[in-house]
């Protein structure tokens, strides 16, 4: 009987696989947009698509798994996507229920997994590749983040209560590395309110590794991001050899 959570079964796994997870289940509320801000169309193409073209063109990435809500209907019949509709409430619910999937279509505890944001759509292969090389060997896994470019400043009632020093503050990104079942059980462990993967392996005990990310790698978020990814995008297109 085929698995109702999944279209299609990812690559059979052996230790240390690598596979990539993309919560892409959320609404979008602070984008404004009339749609989950992921399927809004830049150059040419919906947020998720890009994201998912690019996990396809870094050859380790054994599966590429998008998790999408229960009630959603595309992203059907896609070429080498793993589609899982097991979205949850809140991300980390997603993610949760994703790498679930992916255990029960087979893939392994100690296969590695990356947890990408469907909306950070600029993430480049280079980048991807840039974590794996970073945290294939460690004991732990990591991210990618960006340290503090601007003075770091705390608020009260919309006044600066305090400058905090910005040294040793980093901003996390996607894609974030972890291995499934340490994972799994960290976020079954944390739940359903953990913003990103490091916090539940951190509240596990573990200490992820800082990996340095991108500027270009940021979540689209709000409603003028879509005209700055675009530009971005439009960028590439014309220095792309
Ligand atoms: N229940 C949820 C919530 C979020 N996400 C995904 O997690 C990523 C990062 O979340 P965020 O940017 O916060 O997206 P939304 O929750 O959709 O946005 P908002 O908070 O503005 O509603 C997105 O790719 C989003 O689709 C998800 O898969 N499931
Ligand atoms: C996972 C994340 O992208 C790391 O910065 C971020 O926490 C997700 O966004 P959210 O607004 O917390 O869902």
């Amino acid at each position: 009987m085929p698995d109702p959570l999944m279209s299609s079964s990812p690559t059979p796994a052996t230790p240390g696989r690598i596979h990539a997870l993309i919560p892409c289940a959320g609404s979008g509320s602070r984008a404004g947009t009339a749609q989950p801000k992921q399927y809004q169309v830049i150059a040419g193409q919906t947020l998720v698509a890009h994201t998912l073209a690019a996990f396809s063109r870094v050859p380790r990435v054994q599966t590429v798994m998008v998790v999408v809500a229960p009630d959603d209907r595309t992203l059907q019949g896609q070429p080498g996507i793993v589609r899982a509709a097991c979205g949850g409430g809140t991300r980390a619910e997603t993610v949760r229920n994703g790498l679930r999937a992916l255990r029960e279509g087979g893939a392994g505890a100690d296969d590695w997994v990356l947890v990408h944001d469907a909306a950070r759509c600029l993430v480049t292969p280079a980048l991807i590749e840039r974590l794996i090389d970073a945290c294939a060997h460690d004991a732990v896994g990591g991210l990618l983040a960006l340290p503090l470019a601007d003075t770091l400043k705390r608020s009260h009632e919309g006044r600066v209560a305090a400058t905090v020093p910005r040294e040793g503050h980093w901003l996390a990104q996607t894609p974030q590395m972890f291995r499934l079942g340490l994972l799994l059980q960290a976020l079954e462990a944390a739940g359903s309110q953990v913003t990103d993967e490091a916090s539940a392996i951190e509240q596990a005990g573990h200490s992820p590794l800082l990996v340095t990310g991108a500027a270009r790698n940021f979540k689209l978020t709000w409603p003028e991001d879509f005209a700055l990814a675009e530009s971005i995008l439009a960028m590439d297109a014309r220095t792309a050899p």
